[in-house]
């Protein structure tokens, strides 16, 4: 076999792997929709009775009332232009406009190709934030960069022993204080250290108790001023993580932290259970902050970066087994 062909199919298999991944990983999620997606598409006629479901199916769905007024009327008015008739022709039409949505913007990692690159990771207490960090100092150590924590949880000690548990399960460093201590000392050292160890990747966690919200967003806003004061153009990236499962409340802690940090993407976690998803769409819309990752386990390699195509197919509007077939 020639050596292109046998990459080819190398190149092939990985990609049937994280398709796979990625359909099973959504499988709960998406069982209920794609079948109510179905029902509105196997209608007789395109009228109003049939917008009004698709309304209901995409506000039950977390996709929140502006983003689905907005969607229903695009697909209006392209349905309009195009004089489409059948219901069956507005799969891939809506297909292409939620896509559309969350592709706006890219969903890429913005990393520095010279030098260290500071992420930041925020959220409240339980969204997965440490088990976040943890898939993503294996994802960065797998494509052969050096990668170093700073554990800026210094609320709980647990959050810092946590921390430690997945820097040895991943085989990283931590950079730790005691508990009590503040913070951006913390994240101060962190990239401290990553200098002098020639690090890639510095992933920085952070607490998240919502109860004192204005002491947390006054330690996150000095946290991110010593990052930038460090490191110029830094942090590279803010990420906050979102449980799924929370649906539009997901949306009410977006807005705090975005107004707090500027936030550069979302890490959705908790995929693989029975959350609707269709919150990505929400805050990618109203907030501007496009979906980066998401969670689809606790293991290590269970979070996949977001793809925008196969994130509409497993959940909205069709089997992406068929797609990949189709490729
Ligand atoms: N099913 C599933 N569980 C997840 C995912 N991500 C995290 N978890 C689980 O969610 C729970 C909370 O995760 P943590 O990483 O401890 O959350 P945290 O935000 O750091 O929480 P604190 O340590 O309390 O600040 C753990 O049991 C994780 O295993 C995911 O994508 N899917």
């Amino acid at each position: 076999m020639s050596f292109f062909k046998r990459l080819k199919e190398s190149v092939s298999r990985t990609k049937e792997s994280v398709t796979q991944k990625f359909k099973s990983g959504l499988e709960k999620t998406s069982a209920s929709l794609v079948g109510a997606m179905d029902s509105v598409f196997s209608r007789s006629k395109i009228d109003e009775d049939l917008y009004e479901e698709l309304e209901d199916i995409l506000i039950g769905a977390d996709v929140g009332v502006n983003t689905t007024m907005e969607i229903v009327d695009r697909l209006r008015a392209e349905v309009k232009e195009r004089k489409l008739k059948n219901p069956e022709e507005l799969k891939p039409l809506l297909s292409e406009i939620l896509v559309e949505i969350l592709k706006d913007g890219g969903s890429g990692m913005n990393l520095n190709p010279d030098g260290l690159t500071v992420i930041l990771i925020v959220g409240v207490n339980g969204v997965g934030k440490t088990t976040t960090i943890g898939k993503l100092a294996h994802h960065y150590r797998e494509e052969g960069k050096k990668v170093l924590l700073a554990a800026g949880d210094t609320f709980r000690a647990g959050a810092i022993e946590q921390l430690e548990i997945w820097g040895d399960r991943v085989g990283v460093d931590v950079v730790r204080h005691q508990a009590g201590s503040d913070p951006a000392a913390v994240i101060f050292d962190g990239i401290q250290a990553a200098r002098a160890r020639g690090v890639d990747i510095l992933l920085c966690d952070t607490a998240g108790r919502l109860q004192n919200k204005v002491n947390l967003m006054e330690e996150l806003k000095k946290v991110h001023r010593v990052i930038g004061r460090e490191v110029p153009d830094a942090p590279h990236e803010t990420l906050l993580v979102l449980d799924a499962t929370t649906g539009q409340n997901a949306m009410q802690q977006a807005k705090i932290f975005d107004e707090a940090t500027n936030l550069s993407g979302i890490v959705l976690t908790k995929m693989d259970g029975t959350a609707k998803g269709g919150i990505a769409l929400a805050i990618r819309r109203e907030l501007k902050v496009p979906v980066k990752w998401i969670g689809l386990g606790e293991k290590t390699d269970d979070l996949q970066p977001f793809d925008a195509e196969q994130f509409v197919h497993a959940l909205f509007v069709e089997d992406i087994e068929k797609e990949s077939k189709e490729e």
